[in-house]
């Protein structure tokens, strides 16, 4: 590993942390999960090396939903470090670098999401973004920079590519174990076959680990929302945004040709769903085989449980599993079946397995599973399956520089 880590710095200094702590949203309430906690190891460090630390992180996308701000990360932070955390609404304004000031050794401050400054979006040259008035006002008033966002190190945005160029840089605890790991797993070879279970609500993320990783995986088992517009590239009614949930229609318009070109190049590779769950008007889960959908008519929230039948032997002889987004809203226990159910089978059976994503890895404790039943669980999504297919992650290379 090349790049300098908390070991090779002085106690005591004032630090720039970049965390990933974009969590699901509920009705506008940020659920606590895995994140957090592996990152209460990098910072319970840091303060108790007597540190002054603000934390960067981002939550959401501008126009979804779950682009909310930092102030609820800051409360059930301080809940995993157990020690107080302090917010301030602003990233790099006056109030910040007032509150940035006044930081004592140990104390723990959040600034407001990052994606919130104009400067974090879009995706440009490291270069550029190092340029930018966000990453230039706030260098001055750190000693360093430390990126533990390694989730999050696959995009080139200014809060994780920008002061690594500008600033002297480290990698946190989170960032050391995840690359490690995830490294070590793309060098692995298996003789067997291998499976990848894709789902989740980014359609684009998953057509590129397709993409990537074609020759390296013989089955690709689909669900969640980036199932659905399979299946609605294969001529069902399904995957079509009801009402304004605003969750398929323009994942749809930006990815449908790629989508149909991988169905027709892989078809023998992918296996989609062969049944969908949904709410019934009496508020209980109803299924339904994909082939008697005759018109788009409701929102499927879950895979079937024909489907989980169907996925279950092939993942039992699998040599290795890995899984990238939950098959179904498993948040929501009437919806968790064919997340859960392929996450059991994984755990049934002796493969090497990895399952990965901020959101998705969350179901193994709620639905009763240990993390040690799994080969590797990674709090990154896009940035593991990145990883997978040996592409280098733009927030790691400038930390290597
Ligand atoms: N049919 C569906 N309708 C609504 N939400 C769904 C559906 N299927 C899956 N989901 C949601 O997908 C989410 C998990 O997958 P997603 O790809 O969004 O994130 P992830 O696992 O956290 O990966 P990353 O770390 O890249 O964000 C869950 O929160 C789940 O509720
Ligand atoms: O949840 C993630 O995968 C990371 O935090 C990156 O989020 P993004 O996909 O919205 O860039």
């Amino acid at each position: 590993m090349t790049f300098q880590t908390l070991d090779d710095l002085d106690d005591g200094q004032r630090v720039l942390v970049r965390l990933d702590l974009n969590s699901p949203v509920e009705d506008g309430t940020v659920q606590d999960n895995r994140r957090f906690d592996r990152h209460t190891e990098t910072i319970s460090e840091l303060v108790d090396r007597g540190f002054e630390v603000a934390v960067l992180a981002h939550q959401g996308r501008p126009g979804r939903d779950d682009f909310v701000s930092l102030d609820q990360h800051a409360d059930i932070l301080a809940e995993h470090i157990d020690h107080p955390v302090e917010f301030v609404d602003e990233t790099y304004g006056p109030q910040a670098i007032h509150d940035i000031a006044a930081l004592d050794s140990g104390d723990v401050l959040v600034l407001e999401n990052t994606r919130m400054c104009d400067d974090e979006l879009p995706e440009e040259d490291p270069e550029v973004k190092s340029q930018t008035e966000f990453v230039q006002t706030l260098k001055d008033e750190f000693d360093a920079y430390i990126n533990d966002a390694y989730s999050a190190a696959h995009r080139s945005h200014a809060s994780l590519v920008g002061f690594p160029l500008v600033m002297d840089a480290y990698a946190g605890r989170v960032m050391e174990t995840e690359y490690e790991a995830n490294t070590a797993i793309a060098e692995k070879e298996f003789d067997g076959q291998v499976t990848m279970v894709v789902g989740g609500t980014k359609a684009t993320d998953v057509i590129d680990v397709m993409t990537h990783l074609d020759e390296k995986v013989d089955d690709f088992l689909l669900g969640g929302i980036a199932g659905e517009l399979f299946l609605r590239a294969a001529g069902y009614p399904v995957g079509y945004d009801i009402d304004d949930a605003n969750l398929y229609d323009e994942q749809w318009e930006q990815n449908s040709e790629k989508i149909e070109t991988m169905l027709e190049d892989h078809r023998d590779q992918i296996t989609l769903a062969v049944d969908l769950a949904y709410e019934d008007e009496n508020g209980d889960r109803a299924e339904q085989a994909v082939d008697d959908i005759e018109e788009k008519r409701v929102s499927y929230l879950d895979v079937g449980s024909e489907t989980v039948m169907e996925y279950s032997p092939v993942i039992r002889d699998s040599e290795a599993v890995f899984v990238k987004g939950a098959l179904g809203m498993f948040e929501d226990e009437r919806f968790s079946v064919g997340t859960a159910g392929v996450l059991e089978a994984i755990a049934d059976t002796d493969c090497f397995s990895v399952v990965g994503g901020g959101d998705t890895s969350r179901a193994i404790e709620m639905y009763g599973m240990e993390e040690n039943e799994f080969g590797h669980v990674s709090i990154a999504g896009g940035a593991y399956i990145r990883a997978l297919t040996g592409a280098e992650l733009v927030g790691v290379e400038v930390l290597q520089r």
